[in-house]
């Protein structure tokens, strides 16, 4: 049997003053254990990413970004390349997070840049997919998932997916305090697992799918125990450090 490590991944969104996020990330730091089984890794805003390189360094947990340029470098106002966030010991990047897709405009084809931005700069892309309420209700959520699955596989190959993470987060319940039931989130789960499958068996079974959207301590461990199931995409619940490592320890 395959044993996917899990993962759970705090997305700060644009959250936090330096001194709350010190706060935060002292409590991570002291919550996380080299023995657990799950992974834990942490996104912050950009401007926090050194601090949390300083208050993480030589722990168990690992951070990421929440974006990034489809440039290595250059004359690009405002953004920030995967090389950088290497250079601050970046292990993760999220790309193509439904907020992106729909506050910034990013199109299945530019998430697939992104992607591809990501692994050649040496990161783990998590790559987020999801479909809105009015997708759900019109029955069209594989359709919309498969579409953006599909925008990276046809881009990058199936080969691409030994080094990334796919978080199903569903639009409507991101934020919403509305999760998906367990039976909700393990049924796309599956269906973003059997598309990986047909293009490659091995390398579905040894992808991670997380699930993100309004999960909390209290939620956690009955979608986590699904099969397809392989950590979370936290977002508000990792705000606060008690919350966030009861995630974590019901990912172990
Ligand atoms: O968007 C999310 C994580 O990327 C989920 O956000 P919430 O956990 O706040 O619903």
């Amino acid at each position: 049997m395959v044993q996917r490590r899990p993962l759970v991944a705090g997305n700060w969104k644009m959250n936090g003053s330096r001194s709350e996020s010190a706060t935060l990330l002292d409590g991570i730091r002291k919550g996380v254990s080299a023995a657990s089984r799950a992974e834990v890794a942490v996104c912050p805003p950009y401007i926090l990413i050194p601090l949390t390189a300083e208050k993480l360094a030589g722990s168990p947990a690992a951070w990421g970004g929440q974006n990034l340029s489809v440039h290595k470098s250059g004359a690009y106002t405002g953004e920030i390349a995967g090389p950088m966030l290497r250079d601050y010991g970046c292990t993760y990047v999220i790309v193509g997070h439904s907020e992106r897709r729909t506050l910034n405009g990013e199109t299945d084809a530019v998430v697939a840049e992104k992607y591809g931005a990501a692994q050649a700069a040496g990161l783990i892309p998590i790559l987020c997919v999801g479909e809105t309420l009015q997708e759900r209700e019109a029955n069209q959520t594989e359709a919309v998932v498969a579409r953006q699955l599909d925008a990276v596989l046809d881009r990058h190959g199936i080969a691409s997916f030994r080094n990334a993470v796919i978080a199903y987060e569903p639009v409507w319940a991101i934020g919403t305090g509305k999760t998906a039931t367990p039976q909700q989130a393990q049924e796309v789960h599956r269906f973003i697992r059997s598309r990986l499958a047909v293009r490659d068996k091995a390398v579905a079974e040894n992808t991670r799918i997380l699930y993100g959207g309004s999960m909390k301590g209290s939620n956690a461990k009955e979608l986590l125990a699904q099969a397809d199931i392989d950590g979370g995409l936290i977002g508000g619940a990792s705000l606060q450090a008690e919350e966030f490592l009861t995630i974590c320890r019901a990912a172990d």
